[in-house]
């Protein structure tokens, strides 16, 4: 077991852990990817295991596929599953509607269609990721491979086309490779700042010959639990209004950490 935990994985664990407590027995499951949703992972083996908990997981990377079976975590598929009750992931940044960008860790493709196909979508994130505008981030957008400089062109044109001041588009790379996707696709980056109309421009990018999906999450995310290095945890629910401060013990056992020996 690690000897201590950062301030961050701190506040990942803790939002992790509180968001662990909305699952419910019989519950489908989606499983996000990253590395707080590798806590949430590691806090639901820990009920399964503990408690009995009995639950079925859609996984939405192969990473955290990987993690979730070495767990013991059941699994099935979303087309197997057909609906899901709810999903847990996390985020690189969310705003004061609940609207995300999401992709850091290049699932943003399956993440979205699992969300989308669950009752209620819990975002899981540390207190960096609550932003007043999105945008500093760069907005990842999932490409086909076929023609992906001509869709890179066309991307930067809309942008143009939308007046968008800052309008860098980068090819993610895995070292000298572009880096590749679980379903086989590029991940453009797009450097922007800020983000003033995140709903118009998720729809344009998504009209681009050759984009599959781009990063903004919009009207999906109903709840936030952000974790916080004091270990105050801050759950803020969309459709309710509400926003509720607890303290969650800090008690990570050692089966916690398992996966990390
Ligand atoms: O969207 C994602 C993966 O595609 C992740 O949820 C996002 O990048 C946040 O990751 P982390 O919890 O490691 O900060």
């Amino acid at each position: 077991m690690p000897a201590d935990l950062s301030p961050i994985d701190k506040a990942k664990f803790l939002a992790a852990k509180r968001a662990t407590d909305f699952v419910e027995n019989g519950m489908k499951l989606g499983l996000g990817t990253g590395s707080t949703a590798a806590w949430m992972v590691r806090c639901l083996a820990e009920r399964i295991r503990e408690e009995g908990l009995r639950v079925v997981g859609v996984p939405t990377s192969s990473r955290t596929a990987q993690l979730a079976a070495q767990l013991g975590i059941p699994l099935t598929t979303l087309d197997e599953a057909k609906w899901l009750d709810m999903t847990i992931d996390g985020a690189d940044e969310f705003d004061g509607n609940l609207n995300l960008i999401k992709g850091g860790g290049a699932a943003l493709l399956q993440e979205k269609i699992v969300a989308t196909a669950s009752d209620q979508m819990i975002v899981i994130a540390d207190a960096a990721k609550d932003v007043s505008q999105l945008g500093a981030f760069p907005l990842p957008i999932e490409v086909i491979p076929f023609g992906w400089q001509t869709t890179k062109a066309l991307v930067e044109e809309t942008l143009v086309s939308l007046d968008v001041l800052n309008r860098d588009v980068t090819l993610r790379m895995n070292g000298a490779a572009p880096l590749v996707t679980d379903e086989s696709n590029y991940i453009l980056d797009l450097h922007l700042k800020r983000i003033g109309n995140p709903r118009q421009l998720a729809l344009v990018l998504n009209q681009i010959p050759g984009v599959v999906e781009n990063g903004l999450f919009i009207d999906i995310c109903d709840i936030v639990v952000i974790g916080h290095g004091d270990g105050r945890v801050t759950v803020r629910d969309i459709n309710s209004g509400e926003t509720e401060d607890e303290r969650v013990e800090f008690v990570p056992t050692s089966n916690i950490f398992a996966d990390l020996d």
